[in-house]
């Protein structure tokens, strides 16, 4: 692979050394199919891992010190191994941080220091979960190189404690999940109360995923995501009054919400958790329509999902609003709808192969002349997931 040469030659120039001792990691970013918002509710959610992503060079090294590169940004830091703690100066060097931060509480301490080199190929800030992918990296190296198991369950749950509690982002479960578990040509339908998963073969036939960046950045931490989060905590206070045990809104059925949604006394609460409760019925439709090679019902449903995003539940945005009706106009595209947090961020949009130029063109014109923004579009495969560069490296 001429860019791992390329890559190996840029760690031994900031580094030093030689390349003989250096192993090399791959961990992909996500697109989210269908099941948005549903995580952290406990519900289902669709996700698959994209084939391109984080790649990290890393080797041993003689003081107890950890060395930080990335390609992507022009700071690099030189950090004692111990005492780790997050700082705001470490800038995107709190991302691997918190992965060692992590390690400990699990009574894993790194027995020496490493250098790492990372080099993304994920748009940051765009909902291709370009931090889960470093975190898992990070950690599926690490415990490689230290002898440890590498189970990716484990690991997608560790770097989501990382990233809830060192970084401070309260993220459900879904993107490290996909980025530690997928699979080439399949996503993963994930119950996120019970973690139980199963990988769905993605047989898309004369179709391409195509993602389309509305170039509008997001921000997870300031936005109104962990406002949302407590909206349906609300929900199931208030449903409580006729399920006590109640925990979260992925546990009822669509009847149980329908027939007792009128407990909920603020309505924007109720429109809040009805789409919840709606989006995770969406996935078991989706997964039973695809069984079935149903690509046009599938595309139904991720419509009807980014509608109830964009009208109940409220995170879609002008931006997204827009790339996804210049989207459904193109001939050719089965559904197309926001993925991730929302607020801006990527569409994914199901679009016949003989369709994408032209839809890259339209949806491109539309979308720029909407906003004045630039969008950027991928025609995406779906990839595996986080893994070592053995043959490569
Ligand atoms: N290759 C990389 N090198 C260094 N830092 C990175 C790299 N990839 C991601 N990061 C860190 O992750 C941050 C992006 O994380 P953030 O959660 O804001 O967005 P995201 O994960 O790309 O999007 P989303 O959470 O919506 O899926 C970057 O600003 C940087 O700090
Ligand atoms: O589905 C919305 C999505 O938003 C972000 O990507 C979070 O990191 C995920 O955990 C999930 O909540």
């Amino acid at each position: 692979m001429a860019q791992l040469t390329e890559l190996k030659k840029r760690f031994v120039e900031h580094f030093g050394g030689d390349a003989s001792g250096i192993s090399a990691f791959h961990a992909p970013g996500r697109v989210n199919l269908i099941g948005e918002h549903t995580d952290y509710n406990g519900g289902a959610v669709f996700p698959a891992a994209l084939t391109f992503g984080t790649t990290l060079l890393i080797s041993p090294r003689e003081d107890r010190k950890l060395g930080f590169a990335s390609t992507n940004f022009p700071v690099a830091k030189e950090i004692p191994l111990d005492g780790i703690a997050f700082n705001e100066e470490d800038d995107w060097a709190n991302y691997p941080k918190g992965i060692v931060w992590e390690l400990k509480h699990h009574g894993i301490e790194l027995t020496r220091g490493y250098n790492l080199l990372f080099h993304g190929e994920i748009p940051n800030g765009a909902g291709l979960s370009s931090s889960a992918s470093i975190e898992v990296v990070t950690a599926y190296a690490l415990l490689t190189l230290e002898g440890k198991p590498t189970d990716t369950v484990q690991i997608a749950l560790w770097s989501q404690h990382a990233e809830n509690e060192f970084i401070g982002v309260k993220c459900g479960i879904m993107d490290q999940f996909a980025v530690a578990n997928g699979r080439k040509d399949h996503a993963i339908h994930l119950d996120c109360d019970t973690l139980e998963y199963e990988l769905v073969p993605f047989r898309s036939g004369d179709y391409k995923l195509v993602i389309g960046n509305t170039n509008k950045r997001r921000g997870l931490v300031d936005s109104k995501y962990n406002e949302r989060r407590s909206q349906c905590e609300q929900a199931v206070r208030d449903l409580r009054a006729a399920f006590p045990e109640l925990a979260l809104l992925g546990q009822l059925t669509l009847q149980q919400f329908e027939d007792n949604a009128h407990l909920i006394s603020d309505e924007t609460v109720r429109r809040r958790a009805r789409h919840v409760v709606e989006e995770i019925d969406r996935v078991g439709r989706s997964i039973e329509v695809l069984n079935q090679d149903d690509l046009v019902a599938f595309g139904l449903l991720m419509n009807a999902s980014h509608d109830s995003l964009r009208d109940l539940y409220e995170v879609t945005g002008p931006e997204l609003d827009a790339m996804v009706d210049a989207a459904r106009e193109v001939p050719g595209v089965l559904g197309s709808r926001m993925t991730g947090a929302g607020f801006g961020g990527c569409t994914v949009s199901l679009v016949h192969q003989h369709s994408v130029d032209r839809f890259i063109e339209e949806v491109g014109k539309k979308y720029e002349s909407a906003t004045g923004l630039k969008p950027a579009f991928y025609v995406c495969d779906i990839g595996d997931g986080v893994g070592e560069l053995k043959g490569e490296a």
